[in-house]
């Protein structure tokens, strides 16, 4: 018997389903074939099997997973588990307690628990202590698995609160499995993404259920999601921006003129899904600095126009897009590898701005998430005790909470987090510019932040568009680069903002007004990149 002392690997673990499998498949074999393709844990899940069917089923299953020396958990029924010397139970928050379920289990059988709160990670801590081996944190995505399903879906974020919250209350011995709507497009953002903020824990395994039991050829299914789990400590998004490089700070200023000169050297493809009125103003600036705007909301385009060489997305839920169609878009442009940016227009401002934002966060990863200070502070969810932060007014909020708010950002969502204001600030939430994961504990504290900070010119305000503008010429840089140029994400956010800001400079020098500015603007971008002498611009980079 596999007890709870030994090492279990809980890497892919297969949570069966009898009610799924494809016609002509026998349960058993639909489960040796998961054991043959590599899964590294069973679960016998059934919910409408009378007892007798239960225990023959999982005495079956335990013969099978001992040729293969896997350990079969059984949910929720114990006497099941005891019945058919299961090697331990999983079982779910509305099921017998924890303490209990140890209790008539004994000591060395493993047991599991389904978790989705915070308030749940503390009981682990109190009255379950020592009680349990691992939890299943669900669910991260819609899926039509578990019927009646009453939690909602929680996505990398809401695991990584839970894996902070097994950080916070000590828990190093509990082992943890993502689970829900798990498949391979959403495979490597979920565990790039899942993490404690301390960055000490990633998940020990993911969960799938229809994945391999709906599966024609679960074999073929099992072996595909293998490499998903074979690295969870990976800082890499090249599975989404196409590129990995580190990044020298070092050699940033000189390397911008190299920078600006592929933005013409290419043409960039920008796809813009934006707010109406920054649409000809964001397609201007992008004609401007050098790349090719095109304003579509086309579904069916999305594809096409994702697989165009020097192609990008630029995200800015303003827009009047669907959701279904901002989905997938943002898919195609992930499964094309070509960069997305993320701005997350008005965040909090009302429920189904919360809600479209959260929507379009897990369903896709983001070379880059840029947004102002009250969307920052939101995102990173320090808006609910922070005053005045829905209605706009940042101004006591300090340098230093912004910057720790961008870090979070940065860090949960895995991107370039860009928080607009006087002083821009930009984290690099993958580490681009640190030494291999190996050397580097890589948390939110240790998020690279760079800091580009001119006069403080109010005329910005004064036009519209402005912030939103900035997203067209970061996508436009991100849309320059691809496996030729390999440049770090960072490199081109940071190029960008510095571009930005100068061109506002000058604009804000010569102008008589705001619309003069906003012309102004354009014709400074014009002749920036034109001229593309960056080493006499007046704005810098300073590294934090
Ligand atoms: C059994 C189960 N528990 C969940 C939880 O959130 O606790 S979600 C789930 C079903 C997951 O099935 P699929 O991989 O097909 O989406
Ligand atoms: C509801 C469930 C949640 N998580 C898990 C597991 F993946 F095993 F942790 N199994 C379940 N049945
Ligand atoms: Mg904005």
């Amino acid at each position: 018997p596999i007890t709870r002392d030994q090492k279990i690997s809980y890497r892919l673990y297969l949570v069966t389903d009898s009610s799924m499998l494809p016609v002509g498949h026998s349960f058993v074999e639909q489960v040796e074939e998961a054991l043959k393709g590599g899964v590294t844990i069973v679960q016998l899940r059934e919910k409408n099997l009378e007892t007798g069917e239960f225990i023959k089923r999982a005495s079956a299953l335990k013969k099978l997973c001992e040729q293969y020396n896997v350990p079969l958990i059984i949910n929720d029924r114990i006497d099941v588990a005891l019945a058919a010397d299961a090697d331990g139970v999983h079982v779910g928050q509305d099921d017998m307690p924890i303490d209990l379920a140890r209790k008539l289990l004994g000591p060395k059988k493993i047991l599991g628990w389904s978790v989705s709160k915070v308030e749940e990670i503390e009981k682990i801590s109190t009255e379950f202590k020592g009680c349990l081996d691992y939890v299943g944190i669900g669910p991260c995505f819609p899926t039509n698995t578990k019927k009646n399903m009453k939690k909602k879906p929680m996505g990398a974020r809401g695991v990584s609160k839970i894996l902070t919250a097994l950080e916070d209350y000590n828990l190093p011995e509990i082992r943890t499995v993502a689970i829900g709507g798990l498949h391979p497009d959403n495979l490597e953002r979920v565990i790039l993404q899942s993490s404690s903020l301390n960055g000490k824990r990633k998940v020990d395994g993911i969960s799938v259920v229809s994945e391999i039991m709906a599966s024609i050829s679960p074999f073929k299914a099992t072996e595909n999601l293998l490499p998903y789990v074979s690295n969870f400590s990976s800082r890499n998004y090249e599975f989404a921006t196409g590129v990995s490089a580190t990044f020298d700070f070092n050699t940033f200023h000189e390397d911008l003129q190299s920078i600006f000169t592929n933005v013409s050297a290419t043409t960039p493809l920008v796809q813009h899904m934006t707010n109406k009125v920054h649409q000809n103003f964001g397609a201007n600036v992008t004609l401007a600095i050098g790349g090719s705007p095109i304003m579509s909301e086309i579904e069916s385009e999305a594809n096409e126009l994702a697989s165009i060489p020097n192609s990008s997305l630029l995200i800015n839920t303003g827009s009047v897009a669907p959701l279904e169609t901002l989905i997938a878009t943002i898919s195609a442009y992930n499964s094309h590898k070509r960069p997305i940016v993320f701005d997350p227009v008005g965040y909090s401002a009302t429920s189904t701005r919360i809600y479209l934002n959260n929507q379009c966060l897990s369903r896709g990863q983001y070379a880059c998430i840029k947004g102002n200070a009250g969307e920052m502070l939101s995102l990173a969810g320090f808006a609910s005790n922070m005053k005045g932060v829905d209605s706009g007014d940042v101004s006591k909020i300090s340098l230093n909470e912004l910057i720790g708010a961008t870090k979070k950002v940065a860090f949960l969502f895995r991107t370039v987090a860009v928080c607009t204001g006087k002083t821009d600030i930009i984290a690099d939430g993958v580490g681009e510019g640190l030494p291999s994961p190996s050397e580097l504990n890589f948390s939110q504290e240790t998020v690279p932040v760079y800091l580009v900070e001119n006069e403080d010119l109010p005329i910005w305000g004064c036009i519209t568009a402005s912030g939103c503008s900035l997203g067209s010429v970061i996508t436009t840089l991100l849309g320059s680069n691809d496996k030729n140029s390999n440049r770090p994400i960072i490199s081109l956010v940071l190029a960008a903002v510095t571009l930005y800001k100068e061109a506002g400079l000058l604009a804000s020098k010569d102008c008589k007004g705001s619309a003069s500015f906003n012309v102004g603007l354009i014709d400074n971008l014009y002749q920036l990149v034109k001229h593309n002498e960056p080493k006499v611009w007046e704005t810098q980079v300073k590294r934090q």
